[in-house]
């Protein structure tokens, strides 16, 4: 802490840019590192690497050799794959230094089930049959099939590439869950100035005079100009009540015009010495300074601040006093942030400990405007049309908070007193209460940065989900408080920083609803890529059981099923990864944390669609198998399931829009995958090495277009169905209109 500061009445922003600059930026060491021998013995531990490499094994010690040879062939493309996919999201994550990174767990919500069950499939098999080999084979390939290791993928890699991506829009990720929980955000808090502002202040409009009865608008500063001469000692005064190399733009915009106004001794004093400082704080929301003036023996005291505060210094008679506030409520009505200006003298030994024993002349008021932010009133629109409700929290005037929360397009309606919230109101109310005030509130003026902490409790009482901006050293706890806590890369302090999980690097609000929307996306696309992935076992799954138990020849192998996982894998992963945001992204109300990923609905449509693949894929099969050979109807089986996987990628892609719809969104990665894979997989089942390698004979033209039309026709019925709910009952039209937001004053 710099000396001098007291931390109960902490830091401003140019105390805690002066602390940075003493004591270097309080960064913690990068401990996202990691080496890549770490990541490959995690990489064996996966159970499925260890599948395929015990099922080599197995044929290597007890069976064909190439088949055996085979299988260590797809370990190591397995290998190669991970740790590429491991890399990429390592990178991402590293090039963040974010300090949480989201954990992989394999669903120990489902492994110890698959292994149970394999368990249970090799002693069925091996009793019934007696060949253990063939039945330690099928239990490996059923543990295959049955295991969610794209789960544990795409919760890791989703949300890493996500915060990646939003790097490049101006939004760095400290937290990369939190990217997660940002899609869920229901109350949106935000600072006023420097976020829905642009932090650009300007001196726009003068008071002065006896009687105040001198006012002056002022244009935009270009070079030197005059101003008539009752709003000197005004501007002077203000000039000597801040700092001599301002870092707040308020007091920047005050030097600004005294360069353009004052010259010579007016402006630079020669021989004054700052001797006191009264600091600013909540209780008192006014800067005083005491200089000593060549050739005189009283010290000039100066003071500048809120105008209540200054009122208070001053003294002022209720007459007066109603005077000035008239005049401030006219001037915050026009978005203007109002500083009050008085001076006086001193010509004691000792300075009293606080600025209210000072004597100090009313001299005036200053005007200060700061343009909104030009993308805010689109962004806040935004919120709205999501069910985000936007909050404004400002130290400034009640009146100013609510012409520029109007200017910002936050929803007040008119004749609405219980949206506006004052710090002293809020100061007088416990905690229930404040509780149930917050039902209402878009605006809270007045705010001390620790009334921030009481605000994001009281919303997170009523079960909001908070976002809170911040900058300050005293915005820690609130944005450690929020759910998701959004420091400023521009004005924070470091502190507010650390305890943020997301920084703005343009402290712009519009990056925020950015970010929303990425992780809404995010949450999307891990629906997605769950759907399919669930959709696609249930055929692997029970084409790997039901010929062991009805008594038919082995249909999936492990090496088949590891030939598919090269393309699920991906398919997850890059594929689903990169689908675009769906239109109505923010145009529906925030997801519920406490859903699960996959809604139930979309559980059972995708598990609905995965029965629908295996009915007809072992319907072929039964077919095939008394007129073809046994290799040969093995392809027929499998070129029906590839087909159906393709089919099941690019249904997958939305659970309510047909077909014809999604064929249109642009993915570039998702095509590559998809003809990449139709490729690899008619590879093996048609090229003759290939084809033997995977025990497969390959098929007459006719039998392969049949196949691949069962398998396209085993997904597209689906689609007919989508397409039916959608005339009829229309919710996928309501889901894209969203719903109404914003409650009722
Ligand atoms: N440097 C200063 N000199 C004099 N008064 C000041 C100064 N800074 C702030 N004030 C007064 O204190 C009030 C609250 O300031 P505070 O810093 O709490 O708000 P802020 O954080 O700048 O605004 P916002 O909350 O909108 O970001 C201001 O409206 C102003 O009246
Ligand atoms: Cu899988």
């Amino acid at each position: 802490m710099v000396p001098g500061i007291q931390s109960d009445s902490g830091l401003s922003s140019e105390q805690a840019a002066q602390a940075l600059a003493a004591q270097g930026p309080n960064t913690l060491p990068d401990t996202t590192h990691r080496a890549w021998w770490s990541t490959l013995a995690e990489i064996l531990r996966e159970p499925m690497f260890l599948l395929v490499l015990a099922a080599g094994l197995l044929y290597l010690g007890f069976g064909d050799r190439r088949d055996g040879l085979t299988l260590l062939v797809f370990v190591l493309v397995t290998l190669g794959m991970t740790l590429y996919q491991q890399g990429r999201t390592t990178r991402a994550i590293e090039a963040l230094h974010a300090l949480t990174v989201p954990q992989a767990r394999v669903v120990r919500t489902l492994a110890w089930m698959a292994l149970g069950l394999s368990a249970v499939m090799v002693l069925l098999h091996g009793l019934l049959r007696g060949d253990w080999l063939q039945a330690l084979l099928a239990g490996v390939a059923l543990a295959m099939a049955m295991l969610p290791e794209e789960y544990a993928v795409v919760r890791t890699v989703f949300p890493a590439l996500g915060a990646h991506r939003l790097s490049k829009e101006g939004v760095l990720t400290r937290s990369i869950p939190a990217i997660e929980t940002l899609g869920s955000i229901t109350v949106l808090c935000s600072d006023k100035t420097g976020t829905l502002t642009e932090n650009r202040m300007t001196v726009a409009h003068l008071v002065a005079g006896p009687q105040l009865q001198e006012r002056i608008d002022l244009p935009a500063l270009v070079g030197q100009m005059r101003l008539p001469a009752p709003f000197l000692p005004l501007l002077e005064s203000a000039l000597l009540a801040s700092v001599a190399e301002p870092f707040d733009p308020m007091e920047q915009a005050i030097h600004r015009l005294g360069r353009c106004v004052l010259s010579g001794p007016d402006l630079a004093h020669p021989g004054w010495r700052l001797v006191q400082v009264y600091a600013l704080s909540p209780a008192l929301r006014a800067l005083s300074q005491a200089w000593t003036v060549p050739g005189q023996e009283k010290q000039r005291v100066v003071t500048k601040g809120a105008p209540e505060a200054v009122i208070d210094l001053c003294h002022l008679d209720a007459q007066r006093r109603r005077q000035v506030e008239a005049l401030v409520d006219e001037m915050a009505a026009r978005g203007l942030r109002v500083l009050a200006v008085a001076r006086g003298s001193f010509s004691g030994r000792r300075w009293p400990a606080c600025a209210h024993d000072l004597d100090f002349d009313f001299l005036g008021l200053l005007g200060l405007s700061d343009p909104v932010r030009a993308e805010v009133p689109g962004a806040v629109a935004e919120c709205r049309a999501a069910g985000i409700r936007v909050i404004m929290i400002t130290g400034d005037h009640p009146v100013t908070a609510r012409a520029v929360a109007q200017a910002a397009g936050l929803e007040l309606p008119a004749g609405c007193p219980d949206a506006l919230l004052s710090g002293h109101e809020l100061a007088a109310l416990d905690d229930e209460a404040l509780r149930q005030r917050m039902a209402t509130v878009r605006v809270c003026s007045r705010i001390a940065p620790e009334q921030k902490l009481r605000i994001v409790q009281a919303l997170q009482a009523r079960g909001e989900i908070v976002a809170m901006t911040g900058d300050g050293v005293n915005d820690a706890p609130a944005l450690r408080a929020a759910h998701v806590g959004v420091a400023m890369g521009r004005r924070g302090t470091d502190v507010a920083r650390q305890a943020a999980a997301l920084v703005l690097v343009d402290d712009d609000f519009a990056a925020i609803v950015r970010a929303i929307r990425a992780g809404r996306r995010i949450f999307d696309n891990l629906g997605r890529a769950m759907a399919y992935t669930l959709a696609v076992h249930v055929p692997i799954a029970g084409m790997a059981l039901l010929p062991v138990l009805v008594g038919w020849p082995v249909l999936l192998q492990p090496m088949h099923i590891a030939l598919l996982e090269l393309v699920i894998n991906p398919a997850c992963s890059v594929a689903f990864e990169n689908e675009p945001a769906d239109p109505s992204v923010m145009r529906r109300p925030p997801r519920d944390v406490s859903a699960p990923l996959l809604a139930r609905g979309m559980l059972w449509q995708a598990a609905w669609q995965g029965l629908g693949v295996l009915a007809v894929v072992m319907a072929g099969f039964a077919w095939i198998l008394p007129l073809r050979p046994e290799s040969e109807a093995r392809a027929f089986a499998f070129a029906i399931l590839v087909s159906a996987n393709l089919a099941l990628i690019l249904s997958s892609r939305s659970a309510v829009d047909p077909l014809p719809v999604t064929l249109r969104i642009p993915n570039r990665n998702l095509w590559i995958i998809v003809i990449l894979a139709f490729v690899l997989l008619l590879c093996a089942l048609q090229q003759p090495l290939m084809a033997h390698v995977m025990r497969f004979s390959p098929l007459s033209v006719q039998d392969l277009a049949l196949a691949c039309s069962l398998g396209l026709l085993s997904v597209l019925w689906f689609e007919l169905v989508k397409a039916a709910r959608a005339c009829l009952h229309a919710p996928a039209k309501a889901l894209r209109e969203g719903t109404q937001s914003g409650k009722a004053c």
